[in-house]
């Protein structure tokens, strides 16, 4: 796929290539994408299947590796779909609702169609008609989200579940979904919790706790789609059929398991076996764990270095091997230079920094320094890093800042610390004060950093009780999936307690990477 992306940004039109135009996008659009983004050149053999799927109306689940462009293609078929109007009033309706599972992701996935609108010719929609976003955000999504929302109904809507489940609450009739033409859910594995291959202790369990309280994305699916699984199979036919009765419904994700796939065609009923599905060059749509490496880069380096108060070492199963990602020594770079100033700060977070200088810290300090050594020894420029479930993003800032490390919170509302990282290819970052933007599991699922090269994960993520499961091997490879896109190179290193024997965190990172047939590299620099 790294070689079908590549191939797509070449300037020549290769043999046999076909163009966003060939594939069914109006030529304005396809324009504008160009426009926009000059390295999108042709759609990716993905985004062909996917843009011609979503045109014939069908459901859609779309599979294929992270950084293959499912996001983006899904921006252009959303925005490829003529915009609904009611008939009798005139007055537009929106055409697709984008569900996402953070607010980071929906804040791009704007972002984009605010650039290729900007491109759409002479004169183009306001940006509110073409796409809005809603978000929970104090009671702002409540008074002017719904407001907005109200008044002109976008074209395409983007939302987290919980913030349209409050909206929904506050006025149920504020969408009228049997006008909406498609619903996406992105990163659905994320977003409807199932229930995992594991010990039917753990597998009860579970099945109890989503009984009782169904997450906010399966709510709104049944809100919306639960009269399809009331039909029987011969006027459930006839019921999908009529146009825009129910919304298409698209899912995709790079990592979507059987127990998923039980949930919408058998449990819920709101899958049809006519599905379309479309799935990247590599990968079969029942996939097992093995074969799920595929999904990860095969131009990533993995490694582990385990912590304790003694030493920074490989994890014992290292390997001798290449590190990936590019780290030549900056010349430029100055070691003492330390944490830059921070934007400048609100009351609010001066007043963390007070309470954070005076209470302990639930990390982990040497965990914390060994991300610090190898973040100034191997980072040139900038890298990431994801914190555990749970964990304080603040705190793990402020610790860092204190270690020397220019550390950020990754925040799309603010150019500095998000969206500059996030959006360009290069611009933002520093050779001579490299940063580091931490953020958590949760809230890195799907965001492209076109520039990431360097991953640090601490800790083992989300576990339930000490138990590997599905769920823990696909955030693996969903984390690992933010480096090594395009093509470039990519390093993850993970940083794991080897001190505390109640975590086992070194045998659980250990499983981890044999159950996805990765051989952990050693850090040359660590022994
Ligand atoms: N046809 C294309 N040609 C060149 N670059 C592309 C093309 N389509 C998308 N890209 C770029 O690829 C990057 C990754 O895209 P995107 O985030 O949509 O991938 P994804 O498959 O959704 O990843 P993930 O599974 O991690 O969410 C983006 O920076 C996007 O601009």
């Amino acid at each position: 796929m790294a070689e079908a992306l590549a191939q797509t940004q070449t300037t020549k039109r290769p043999k046999n290539q076909l163009t966003f135009e060939t594939i069914g996008l109006q030529p304005h659009l396809a324009n504008a994408v160009r426009a926009a983004f000059p390295k999108v050149k042709f759609p990716t053999p993905t985004q062909t299947q996917l843009v011609t799927a979503i045109g014939n109306k069908k459901d859609v689940i779309l599979q294929d590796e992270t950084g293959s462009g499912k996001t983006f293609g899904l921006v252009l078929a959303s925005l490829n779909k003529p915009r609904l109007r009611y008939s009798d009033t005139g007055v537009h309706s929106i055409t697709t609702l984008f569900l996402v599972p953070h607010r980071d992701l929906a804040l791009q996935i704007h972002h984009w169609i605010q650039r290729i609108t900007e491109c759409s010719g002479e004169s183009p929609l306001p940006l509110e008609e073409v796409a809005q976003v809603l978000l929970r955000d104090g009671q702002t999504h409540l008074r002017s989200g719904m407001e907005l929302l109200s008044k002109s109904p976008p074209h395409i809507l983007i939302a987290t579940p919980s913030s349209l489940l409050d909206v929904l609450q506050e006025q149920d009739d504020i969408i009228d979904f049997s006008r909406v033409s498609a619903v996406i859910v992105d990163e659905v594995d994320y977003l409807i919790e199932t229930i995992p291959e594991t010990t039917t202790k753990l597998a009860s369990k579970i099945q109890r706790r989503i009984g009782k309280h169904p997450g906010p994305t399966r709510q709104i699916l049944d809100m919306i789609y639960g009269k399809r699984k009331k039909f029987t199979s011969r006027n459930r036919e006839e019921f999908v059929d009529e146009p825009y009765q129910t919304p298409q419904l698209i899912l995709s994700s790079a990592t979507i398991r059987r127990h998923l796939k039980e949930y919408f065609f058998g449990e819920s009923g709101i899958l049809r076996s006519d599905v379309a599905k479309v799935r990247g060059t590599l990968l079969p749509l029942h996939v097992k764990e093995m074969l799920l490496a595929s999904t990860l880069h095969a131009n990533i380096s993995h490694h582990v270095l385990v912590v304790s108060d003694k030493s920074i070492e490989n994890i014992p199963r290292a390997v001798e091997g290449r590190e990936e990602a590019d780290h030549e020594p900056t010349s430029d770079a100055n070691p003492d230079e330390g944490p830059t100033t921070s934007p400048i700060k609100t009351e609010a977070e001066l007043e963390r920094e007070l309470v954070f200088s005076m209470t302990p810290s639930p990390y982990n300090q040497n965990s914390l320094e060994a991300v610090a050594a190898a973040f100034a020894l191997y980072v040139p420029s900038i890298a990431l890093l994801v914190i555990p479930g749970g964990g304080s993003i603040h705190r793990a800032v402020y610790d860092l800042r204190a270690l020397g490390v220019n550390a950020l919170n990754l925040d799309m509302l603010r150019e500095e610390t998000g969206r500059l990282h996030l959006l360009s290819s290069g611009a933002a970052t520093s050779r001579t004060n490299p940063t580091l933007l931490v953020t958590s599991v949760a809230a890195m699922r799907g965001l492209d950093l076109p520039e990431l090269q360097h991953l640090f994960i601490l800790g083992t993520m989300e576990l339930e009780g000490k138990e590997v499961t599905s769920r823990t091997l696909d955030s693996y490879i969903h984390m690992a999936g933010r480096v090594g896109r395009f093509g470039k190179k990519g390093m993850v290193v993970s940083v794991v307690d080897g001190a505390r024997d109640d975590l086992q965190e070194a045998k659980i990172m250990d499983k981890i990477l044999k159950r996805l047939g990765i051989e952990p590299v050693k850090l040359k620099q660590f022994p």
